[in-house]
């Protein structure tokens, strides 16, 4: 039986946010982030497998998390310095795994992710070897550039083909790794996520698109702790 890993990058330092720990540390709705985002793949039937990636400097602080609410997670440990290395720190603790092992990224400051989406992403992979969970946008989106101190207009794209990209986003082990591995010496590339590594080093494999939500929001600033709390205190998983 192929196995699921689900891997939360809690790697980053938040800067945006600006607080005095990492943002997946604070408490929101009565718990640290990181938490409400284990009791999600937790509670996922799909899931086989936890691997949090944090910075160096706070895995203890991960740790008394886990110990504290009784997580079940087969690996914490460091991250590292971007997202993709943290992807990276990952694939090296699953290196030993079936290649045809199904693992779903997630940003760990994406809470709001739920058991069900969680599990779609999983399913997904028996059609496709990669997938991403995505939203519609409603706003028109366009393309800009640079005029000096002005931005312009330069492209309008029929939003009907446009997506908002969320986490999780499912890929085939072996498929995953491999464009990782093409990524590090690409030094001019800077990839905002998964899929990206994985459209850019294999650009023919298709990457299906599994319906996300409004709520699946990624905490990043700091208006973004109020709507999160509300949101969580409102949720059943
Ligand atoms: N070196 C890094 C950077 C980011 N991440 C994770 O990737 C997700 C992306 O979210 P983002 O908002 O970019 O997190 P930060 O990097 O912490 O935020 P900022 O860019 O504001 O510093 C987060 O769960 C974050 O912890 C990671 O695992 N390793
Ligand atoms: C992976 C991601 O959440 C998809 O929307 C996003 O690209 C992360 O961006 P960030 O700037 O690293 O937060």
């Amino acid at each position: 039986m192929t196995r699921t890993v689900a891997v939360l990058l809690a790697g980053g330092t938040g800067r945006r946010m600006g607080a005095d720990v990492p943002k997946q540390l604070l408490d929101v709705a009565g718990k640290p982030i990181l938490a409400h985002t284990l009791d999600v793949f937790t509670a996922a039937r799909s899931v086989d497998d936890i691997v949090v990636l944090m910075p160096a400097e706070h895995v203890d602080a991960a740790r008394r998390i886990i110990d504290h609410y009784g997580y079940s997670v087969r690996h914490l440990g460091p991250g590292g310095a971007t997202r993709d290395a943290s992807t990276r720190a990952a694939l090296g603790v699953l290196a030993d795994e079936d290649p045809d092992t199904k693992v779903l990224i997630h940003d760990a400051v994406r809470p709001l992710v739920t058991v069900d989406q969680v599990d779609a992403c999983a399913a997904i992979l028996d059609r496709f070897d990669a997938a991403t969970l995505a939203v519609p946008t409603t706003d028109t989106i366009v393309g800009v550039s640079s005029n000096g101190d002005v931005d312009l207009v330069t492209d309008l794209p029929d939003r009907a083909g446009l997506r908002r990209v969320q986490t999780p986003q499912a890929f085939r082990l072996g498929l995953l790794a491999r464009c990782h591995e093409a990524a590090v010496t690409d030094t001019g590339f800077v990839p905002t996520d998964d899929c990206g590594v994985v459209r850019r080093y294999a650009p023919d494999v298709p990457i299906a698109v599994v319906a996300g939500s409004d709520d699946n929001i990624k905490v990043t600033h700091p208006q973004d702790v109020d709507l999160a709390d509300r949101l969580l205190r409102d949720r059943t998983l």
